[in-house]
């Protein structure tokens, strides 16, 4: 029997995305992205069967980014090759250094799409940031991602946060994975992401590089949803 069920998103134009996902049972829900579990995210004193993926990593990282050097992240590069089982241990480890507490950080998400810069926001509030949501129709982003402690870029525009938007010392994560063409590469492009890496790191705190940041986090986030998923199912059966 299935633990999960993720359709892979975006959808066809012709296919009705609600009605797809709506389909989907909230048990085994592992993208969190049922209305209900959404719904419980965004409730004082719920919580959701499952947490979105992207945005639990996010929560992850930074806590872990909190409570360690830069150094780590950056080293992040390696883990764009990381095995399955290497990405577990990661996941522990950010686990087991986590629980730093967010509460009062001034919190900017570029982005506020369901998938990433919603659940985002609605993650950060609920650990008590003061979250400000910033979008295609915001004017002077500039300004108000230079107010921010933390940082969640998630526009899918190529580095379009430069190093000057950038709050000394801020933790930045940055969760756009954006193909540019790059004639000196074999494949003919290269993955770049939302924030300009080269200026961004010389400022911020901490700082997600793409590729090796978020992206194999979230895979890993999504296998370990399966696998709680698979737990209830059990225990519900037996
Ligand atoms: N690494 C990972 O695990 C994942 C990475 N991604 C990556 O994250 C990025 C975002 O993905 P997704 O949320 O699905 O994208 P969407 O296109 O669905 O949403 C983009 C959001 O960014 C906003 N936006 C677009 N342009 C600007 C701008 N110039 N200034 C401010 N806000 C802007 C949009 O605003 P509006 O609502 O007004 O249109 C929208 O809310 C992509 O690069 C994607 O590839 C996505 C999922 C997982
Ligand atoms: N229902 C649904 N859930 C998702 O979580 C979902 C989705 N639909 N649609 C597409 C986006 C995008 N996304 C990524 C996951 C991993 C990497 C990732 O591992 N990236 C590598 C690079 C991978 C490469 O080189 O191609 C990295 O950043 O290091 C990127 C992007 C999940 N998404």
């Amino acid at each position: 029997m299935q633990s999960g069920i993720l359709v892979q998103l975006p959808l066809p134009k012709h296919i009705n995305e609600e009605k797809v996902l709506s389909e989907i049972s909230l048990g085994k829900d592992v993208d969190g992205f049922h209305p209900l579990n959404i719904g419980k995210l965004a409730m004082k004193d719920r919580d959701p069967l499952f947490l979105p993926c992207t945005p639990k990593v996010m929560l992850l990282k930074f806590s872990f980014m909190l409570s360690c050097n830069v150094d780590f992240i950056l080293c992040c590069h390696t883990s764009y090759s990381f095995t399955l089982a290497t990405c577990k241990k990661a996941c522990i480890e950010l686990l087991s250094r986590s629980g730093v507490s967010i509460k009062g950080k001034k919190a900017v998400v570029v982005g506020r799409s369901n998938i990433v810069g919603l659940p985002a926001s609605l993650l950060l509030l609920k650990a008590d940031a003061t979250v400000t949501i910033v979008h295609s129709r915001t004017t002077q982003p500039e300004s108000i991602i230079r107010e921010a402690d933390i940082v969640i870029a998630a526009a899918g525009q190529p580095m379009m946060i430069k190093g000057s938007w950038i709050k000394p010392g801020a933790a930045v994560i940055d969760v756009g994975t954006n193909a540019v063409d790059d004639p000196t590469k074999k494949s003919g492009y290269r993955l770049v992401g939302d924030v300009d890496f080269e200026e961004a790191s010389k400022v911020a705190g901490w700082i997600t590089p793409v590729p090796g940041g978020v992206g194999p986090m979230t895979v890993t986030m999504l296998l370990h949803n399966t696998l709680e998923g698979a737990k209830r199912c059990f225990e519900k059966n037996h």
